[in-house]
């Protein structure tokens, strides 16, 4: 699915009531997307017993839009589904009541609520004293329609949420805030703060995710984003499919991307992979990528390496097999490789430019699709026009650092323009280039570019990376049976299982102090969790 600005997905919507879906039907899709949301992600328990109905608040601001009718519609569900619950509305300048949420949401039950505006001081300190009680904000102030900058009262609102919920960030009922389709204050299309905006836990953007939320600056504010369904027709989402804006990518886009796995298949179906990986320094890079990459499916894996890290290696690892690699046993590994069907070289190698300028020039080598990860970058970023030599259409797996490198830029301008970096490289270089980082970028050199929709810092720590080499590996060899596989692909479905373990591990363990082993495990579980429906958008 296409990430969209904001007049894209008006134009979309205004396509949907053409075809005959009326606004008010997308908006109350919306809100009940939103409310699910909410449940799923736990804000509120629906199962929770009397006293907890009874003693939890929830404040749902409306401002004067459609996103404030999409709030109104949420405070109805809840009120209907959890009569107990102490549901209380705030409006910054009332949805105009006679005709409707602009004159979309006529005479529904939604709409005739009532609440309190926030106009003199007592309102004020009716607000804030809300506020202090309050275990969960619905933020429908301003969503897409965002037009200027956020002043006067409407930044008051924002601030005093923000000050109450960082106050109470370690308190056992803590404030937290859904944001509905975009934090209010974020322009959708930049992800820019105009001025001020609201800081959640979560972000449902509605329909189709919008291209701003994915920026650097908008992590700050968005929380977790996912996304909610408004029962837009298929057909219209289709129709973007071929706009400029990168891809989206979806759990639904991953099951029929992976490799398939016949039944009848045996080792050799799922193929040979060469890893290439390790040095005296980094012991612990060949362990991760080799096994990360059988637990991604591969055949059979082998490991070249020197005879210290083969050593270290066998007493982990009992699945894989082992191939001497120095520069002396060049010829004779070179001949082997015609066994194999794909190679990774890097992880954890150092810095060896003798034995890679070799192995990258060997025939055999050349033939196979590769992952390059950490050293094999740089020792291609300390080659000059490296790209020459090297065959098309390999994975490269560069972190902003080793992408600035390769296009000798700087971490901040690839931080700045993440999409088009990668999209620049992956056209001149002719290979797909997967930047790593929250949002991981995946671009083409045919231009086709895609955003993995997960931010999860339990994945930044040591050898997460070397983890995700592995998976990339691990699913070209499978795939490379096919003569017009799409690596493009196998790498969206690399970065995405990669995630998916990263999401289980979170589960499991909280963000703080995942370790890269950790992942391994959950490789096969995050396979299966995406085959039974589970996704991170
Ligand atoms: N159009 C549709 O069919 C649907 C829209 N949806 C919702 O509608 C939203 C967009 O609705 P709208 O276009 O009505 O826009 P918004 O609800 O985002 O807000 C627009 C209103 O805010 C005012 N405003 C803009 N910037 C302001 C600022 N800085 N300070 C104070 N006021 C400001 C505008 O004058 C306008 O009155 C989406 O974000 C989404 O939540 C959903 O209900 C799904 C269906
Ligand atoms: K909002």
């Amino acid at each position: 699915m296409k990430l969209v600005t904001s007049a894209q997905m008006k134009e979309i919507e205004l396509r949907a009531t053409q075809l005959a879906v009326p606004e008010s039907e997308l908006m109350l899709n919306a809100g009940s997307s939103v409310t699910e949301a909410i449940y799923r992600a736990e804000l509120i328990d629906r199962d929770g017993d009397d006293y907890y109905q009874e003693n939890t608040m929830v404040l749902i601001l409306a401002g004067a839009g459609n996103n404030g009718g999409d709030a109104m519609v949420v405070s109805n569900l809840l009120k209907q589904e959890l009569p107990d619950l102490q549901v209380r509305i705030y409006f910054y300048n009332r949805p105009r009541p006679k005709n409707g949420f602009n004159n979309k949401l006529t005479y529904t039950e939604a709409e005739n609520q009532t609440g309190q505006f926030i106009n003199d001081e007592n309102d004020w300190a009716d607000f804030c004293a809300d506020l202090e009680q309050t275990h969960l904000v619905v933020d429908g102030l301003l969503g897409a329609g965002l037009s200027r900058e956020v002043t006067g009262k409407l930044a008051n609102i924002i601030r005093q949420i923000n000050e109450v919920k960082e106050a109470r960030s370690f308190d056992p009922y803590p404030l937290s805030v859904v944001a509905i389709d975009v934090p209010s204050g974020i322009n959708s299309d930049t992800g820019q703060a105009m001025g001020i905006a609201l800081k959640a836990d979560l972000t449902v953007t509605l329909g189709m995710p919008k291209v701003g939320l994915i920026s650097y600056e908008a992590l700050e504010y968005t929380g977790v984003v996912t996304l909610g369904d408004i029962g837009l027709p298929p057909k219209l989402v289709d129709d973007f499919e071929s706009s400029d804006l990168p891809t989206f990518v979806l759990a639904d886009n991953i099951k029929r991307w992976l490799p398939p796995r016949p039944a009848s298949g045996h080792k050799g179906t799922f193929g040979r992979l060469m890893v290439i990986s390790g040095s005296d320094e980094f012991l612990g890079a060949p362990y991760l990528s080799t096994v990360a990459s059988m637990r991604a499916g591969a055949g059979l894996v082998t490991l070249a390496a020197t005879r210290n890290v083969i050593a270290v290696m066998a007493a982990r690892s009992s699945e894989n097999t082992y191939l001497e690699l120095t520069e002396a046993t060049l010829s004779s590994f070179a001949e082997k490789l015609a066994d194999y069907r794909a190679a990774l070289i890097g992880p954890g190698l150092g810095e060896n430019s003798n034995l890679l300028a070799q192995l990258l020039a060997i025939d055999s080598i050349k033939k196979l699709p590769l992952v390059i990860d950490a050293d094999g970058l740089n020792y291609l970023a300390r080659t000059s026009e490296w790209w020459v030599n090297l065959s098309k259409g390999n994975i490269l797996t560069p972190h902003p650092a080793e992408l600035a490198r390769l296009t000798e830029s700087t971490i901040g301008e690839i931080e700045a323009n993440r999409l088009e970096s990668a999209q620049k490289a992956a056209q001149k270089f002719g290979q797909v280039i997967v930047l790593k980082g929250a949002y991981t970028v995946i671009a083409a050199p045919d231009g086709r570019i895609a955003v993995n929709p997960a931010a999860n810092s339990a994945l930044a720590t040591a050898g997460s990376g070397d983890v995700l080499a592995g998976i990339c590996g691990g699913l070209l060899v499978q795939a490379a049976r096919f003569a017009d596989f799409d690596t493009f692909k196998i790498a969206c479905c690399g970065v995405y299982l990669h995630a998916m373990a990263g999401e289980l591990a979170k589960r499991e363990k909280g963000d703080m102090g995942v370790l890269a082993g950790d992942l391994l495990p959950l490789i096969p579980l995050a396979v299966e969790a995406i085959k039974q429906g589970e996704s991170l958008e």
